[in-house]
């Protein structure tokens, strides 16, 4: 298994590039399979996640390529045709790895009137059911059941209905707004999540052909169609690896560029770092970040979108475990996120846990260690502490980091990191 080797000190200078974002990426492939058309992506980052989607499409059937032919320079178009489907299943190999492979059920169940999807099970940062899926799929008249292990849904035509989740889902809006972009009639979903990853989906499926109003707000209101059609789409901008870049030079020091960001949608994350200290300027697709001094310690409760995003989270704490001061963080979205936090203790930080909340006191100096990651974001907080520890660093089990981040060392290291990858032998579990 690969890790990351990082000399910690060095302040960050310079532009860098970020990413489309995954969690707009992945859905966006998904719907790909609500049409016999050719769906074309542009900005679709390089990630593991997107190969495992990529790989789940193809297993169904899609013909799925990415880049133009003989143009290297163009790795992050993807063009999927869902023309000849020859498997409506997930298989466990594949959800297994992933989540959002549950993504695919409701574009199934639409289109082709069956699904069967392996339950995605516990994951590390919270049990995840997805109960309100299923709920909100047999609401439109989907008869679901679950047998060995896989979500067996049928129906011969899904019917519009109002859904409301019980709790504020992203993938579950996506879902339910894929499916009943086909289905007879009204659907209403209510109490819907607001995420801007769902306004670009929204804006996908309305270029192939989809009636969709309120995207972007609680209450989001589709009247099925009979067919979609083709379209091309450029992916939004990935908030969470700007963010994240954000927080290493609040930590760091230094000044950098952000290019190709998406200011718009990072609200609550741009407030809090500038109450850390970090003075930034922003324009329609670029940010600009100056830290001069000791950041100040900011509490913050994660919350869905407008509010701080539990993506954010590991990150920004990383940034506490270094300021002047002492921070209350409360995640509330997941019930167990903050594995990074024991990581974070072996390299000097300072923080307790009592339920879901977490108390932070800022240390005026980390020192380097050998820890381990566990979580997407965990890695991502492991990083930016390395960045910021005196000595070296060693992640380990970085293929966590993999699933959302694009080349991320190589990023850092334009911007004068010392950061490398050892290429590890065997596979991550
Ligand atoms: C691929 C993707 O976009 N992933 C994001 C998505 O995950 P994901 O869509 O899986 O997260 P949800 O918004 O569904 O989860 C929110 C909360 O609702 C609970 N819940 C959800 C569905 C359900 O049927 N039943 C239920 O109880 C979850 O356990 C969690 O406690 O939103 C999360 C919250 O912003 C982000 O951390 C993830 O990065
Ligand atoms: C938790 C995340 O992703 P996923 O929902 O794909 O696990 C994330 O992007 O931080």
């Amino acid at each position: 298994m690969d890790k990351l080797l990082i000399t910690g000190g060095t302040p960050l200078r310079g532009e860098v590039e970020i990413s489309g974002a995954k969690n707009a990426a992945l859905p966006s492939l998904c719907a790909a399979l609500l049409t016999a058309d050719t769906v074309t992506l542009e900005n679709v980052p390089e990630l593991n996640d997107i190969g495992t989607t990529l790989r789940l499409l193809r297993k169904i059937g899609v013909r799925a390529d990415r880049g133009t032919p003989g143009d290297a320079s163009d790795s992050h178009r993807v063009r999927l045709t869902a023309n000849h489907i020859e498997c409506l299943e997930a298989p466990y190999e594949l959800v297994k790895t992933m989540r959002a492979s549950i993504l695919v059920l409701g574009p199934l169940l639409a289109r082709f009137g069956e699904a069967k999807v392996s339950l995605p099970g516990g994951c590390a940062i919270g049990q995840r059911p997805i109960d309100q899926h299923i709920k909100g799929l047999a609401a439109m008249g989907a008869d679901i059941s679950i047998e060995h292990g896989f979500v067996i849904a049928r129906a011969r035509k899904l019917k519009g209905a109002r859904i409301r989740t019980d709790m504020v889902t992203v993938t579950g809006t996506e879902n339910l707004l894929m499916a009943a972009t086909l289905a007879q009639g009204t659907t209403v979903l209510e109490n819907a999540a607001r995420e801007p990853e769902i306004v670009d989906l929204a804006e996908l499926l309305i270029k192939m052909g989809a009636q969709i109003t309120g995207h972007g707000t609680d209450r989001i209101v589709i009247e099925g169609v009979d067919r979609l059609h083709g379209a091309t789409h450029r992916v939004m901008p990935d908030r969470i690896e700007a963010g994240t870049f954000l927080c290493a030079v609040a930590a760091t020091g230094g000044d950098i560029t952000l290019r190709n960001a998406d200011p718009k949608s990072m609200g609550a994350t741009l407030d809090k770092l500038r109450e850390a200290g970090l003075k930034m300027e922003c324009g329609d697709d670029w940010i600009r970040a100056t830290m001069t001094e000791r950041p100040q310690a900011v509490g913050f409760r994660t919350q869905e979108y407008p509010g701080f995003a539990t993506d954010m989270q590991a990150q920004l704490m990383a940034l506490n475990t270094v300021a002047d001061g002492t921070s209350i963080i409360a995640e509330t979205i997941f019930e167990n996120r903050y594995m990074h936090v024991q990581e974070l203790r072996r390299l000097g930080a300072s923080i307790d846990i009592d339920g879901h909340t977490a108390v932070v006191i800022g240390t005026p100096a980390l020192s380097g260690a050998i820890v381990m990651a566990t979580d997407l974001r965990a890695s991502a907080s492991l990083v930016i502490a390395g960045l910021v520890a005196e000595g070296e660093t060693t992640i380990e089990r970085i293929y966590h980091l993999d699933r959302g981040y694009e080349r991320m060392e190589g990023k850092l290291v334009k911007l004068g990191a010392q950061i490398r990858r050892v290429v590890g032998t065997g596979a991550p579990e």
